[in-house]
């Protein structure tokens, strides 16, 4: 029977754990605190970026917002960062992706100070994460394997597929699973655009993480009996309805879930979780700034 993964009951439950954490900082007087980035006119970044400063004001970490034109230059949004820095009262400090064309994204991300960087996209992160020795979680990837525990999945010594190879979901997701770590000890194969035979690699997988940005781009006939399948997807795809658009996963969900052994769906699925870690990124960014303990779920 297809069994779906509830995206948005796991990522209550994770902001619900987050609680005492920052029932923790508040006790020895610190109030976790997240900057916000905004240089985009783009609606799904604006959505993202809102949803985030929500998350913030319903669980109790002061949240920061700063919008850019996206047609101002690039120093700008570097000198913001750079007193972001500076700034006591934020612990974590995220830049919404992507930047402008004209702005150089690996300048952005380095800019960030990596103890501030909740989104675990500065190099110093990333090395990190590669060596097995992670400070903070890329968000997303950390959402999956926070999607799988949940739905008593193991990851060992399994056939994992991503589809989709970019440093905010396939890379890091691809790192993850690899570690000699709980949740990781995965067979992990990377698909992206110039992959031969797709279909042919997907159905050799346990587990498909597909991550490419292309709506319903899998379907059942590209999975095994009994996959677990995990959607990043969250596609726009423009409609005749009063909103415009319609979202829309990397995978044909009506007919994946008929062979699936779980499957998450979107809306719903995994970009809840995308949300709640970014929190639990906040409060570790807190913990570790301000030397408090916390027991981090
Ligand atoms: N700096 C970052 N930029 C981006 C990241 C990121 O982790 N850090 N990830 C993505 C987008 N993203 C977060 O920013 C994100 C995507 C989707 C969701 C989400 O909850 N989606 C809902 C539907 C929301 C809607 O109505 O559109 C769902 O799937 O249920 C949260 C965060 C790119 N940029």
């Amino acid at each position: 029977m297809t069994n779906h993964i509830d995206g948005n009951k796991v990522a209550d439950r994770i902001k619900a754990e987050l609680h005492s954490c920052i029932e923790t900082l508040e006790q020895n007087d610190v109030t976790p605190g997240l900057a916000t980035v905004l240089m985009s006119d783009d609606g799904a970044s604006e959505t993202y970026v809102s949803m985030k400063q929500q998350a913030c004001d319903d669980i109790g970490i002061e949240g920061f917002h700063i919008e850019i034109p996206a047609d101002a230059p690039e120093k700008r949004l570097l000198q913001r960062i750079e007193e972001l820095n500076a700034d006591p009262t934020v612990h974590g400090i995220l830049v919404q992706m992507p930047v402008p064309d004209h702005v150089d994204e690996s300048a952005v991300l380095e800019q960030v100070d990596p103890l501030h960087d909740v989104d675990g996209f500065h190099p110093e992160n990333v090395g990190r994460l590669t060596t097995g020795n992670p400070r903070f979680k890329p968000c997303t990837p950390h959402g999956v394997q926070k999607l799988l525990e949940a739905a008593d999945v193991d990851t060992e010594g399994k056939n994992v597929v991503i589809v989709g190879r970019s440093n905010i979901v396939g890379k890091p997701m691809m790192n993850l699973l690899v570690q000699k770590a709980e949740n990781g000890n995965a067979t992990v194969t990377v698909c992206h655009s110039r992959t031969e035979d797709l279909a042919a690699k997907t159905r050799q997988a346990d587990i498909v993480i597909a991550a490419a940005g292309v709506p319903e781009l899998i379907d059942e006939s590209m999975l095994s009996e009994e996959a677990v399948v995990i959607d990043v997807g969250v596609n726009r795809v423009d409609t005749d309805t009063e909103k415009g658009y319609e979202l829309v996963g990397d995978v044909e969900f009506e007919s994946a879930k008929k062979k699936a052994a779980a499957i998450t769906p979107v809306p719903g699925g995994v970009g809840p979780l995308t949300i709640s870690m970014l929190l639990h990124n906040t409060i570790k960014a807190a913990a570790l700034q301000e030397d408090v303990a916390v027991d981090l779920p």
